[in-house]
């Protein structure tokens, strides 16, 4: 791993803290530009954070949602998932909305560090809206360059869930690579995708609400601007092999993660590019 600020190995401890006027409150670390917490108006998280997570700045953030850029996996020559998810983001803007919903809004722009493994000038902003009900996250990338320049991402949203009876609806028909079988292209068959063993899958060209059930509640996440979805979850031998997930970690969690992955994005000098993914919770009655 590329190390962005060797100087500065102490733990994360910028945090900002918002409250929606329904209750509603989202943590979000300008570490990675971060967002570690989303919790309704009864203060259940809906987001899985690991307990072994490090807190340390030179390491991302295990749960919540990391913003992956400009390249996701190993996709490329930088290192896994890109840079900005190790990078220390600036807050731009955090205020309530006429809605009563919450709005933090944060940026990252390139830095010397950043040329040095990606060399362009850019500009992120990702703008968090949320409320008891709902958790909307756009990343809006600018290329403030001369050249243009070409990038993949993601949003790759830790969602909690009991795994040992999470349903997953909404795949069917799609066109995936199912990265645990040596990345072989498939269409997905099942009308409810069960987790019983390691699942990691790029979705392609989703154009539709994906739906996670878990126990007495529902996640219904939506994206527009992300032409993938990735469905992760590493399974007993997976975790095995993340020192900051403990072994029993993957019944806890599945992510659903909104992402540009098939076709890299392409950027012209002043162009811009956004992405986001909504997620709505429906409690079961
Ligand atoms: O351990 P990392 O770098 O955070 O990556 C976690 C996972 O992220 C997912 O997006 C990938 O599809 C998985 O292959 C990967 O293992």
């Amino acid at each position: 791993m590329i190390v962005l600020n060797p100087k500065n190995l102490q733990e994360t401890n910028d945090f900002i803290i918002a409250i929606a006027a329904d209750g509603a409150r989202v943590e979000v670390a300008l570490h990675g530009g971060h967002v570690c917490s989303w919790r309704g108006p009864d203060g259940v998280e809906r987001l899985f954070m690991s307990p072994l997570n490090s807190w340390r700045s030179d390491a991302a953030i295990r749960g919540g949602i990391p913003v992956i850029f400009p390249q996701f996996a190993s996709e490329g020559p930088l290192p896994k998932h890109g840079f900005a998810r190790l990078s220390a983001w600036a807050l731009l803007e955090s205020s309530r909305q006429v809605d009563g919903s919450g709005l933090i809004c944060l940026g990252l722009t390139d830095s010397e560090q950043t040329r040095q493994v990606f060399p362009h000038a850019f500009a992120l902003e990702l703008r968090i809206t949320f409320s008891g009900q709902s958790l909307n996250t756009e990343l809006v990338v600018k290329n403030t360059g001369s050249q243009p320049f070409e990038f993949t991402c993601a949003l790759h949203t830790y969602l909690n869930a009991q795994v040992a009876e999470a349903a997953l609806y909404g795949l069917k028909g799609y066109r995936y690579r199912d990265s645990v079988d040596d990345r072989s292209i498939k269409v997905a068959e099942e009308e409810v995708l069960h987790i019983t063993e390691e699942v990691d899958r790029v979705y392609f060209a989703v154009d539709k609400p994906i739906t996670l059930s878990s126990h007495k509640q529902s996640v219904i996440a939506t994206q527009s601007g992300f032409a993938d979805a990735v469905v992760w979850n590493p399974w007993e031998n997976g975790c095995a092999k993340i020192a900051d997930l403990k072994l029993d970690s993957y019944q806890q969690f599945v992510c659903i993660e909104a992402a540009a992955v098939e076709h890299p994005l392409q950027l012209a000098p002043n162009a811009s590019w956004s992405g986001s993914q909504n997620l709505e919770c429906v409690l079961a009655a």
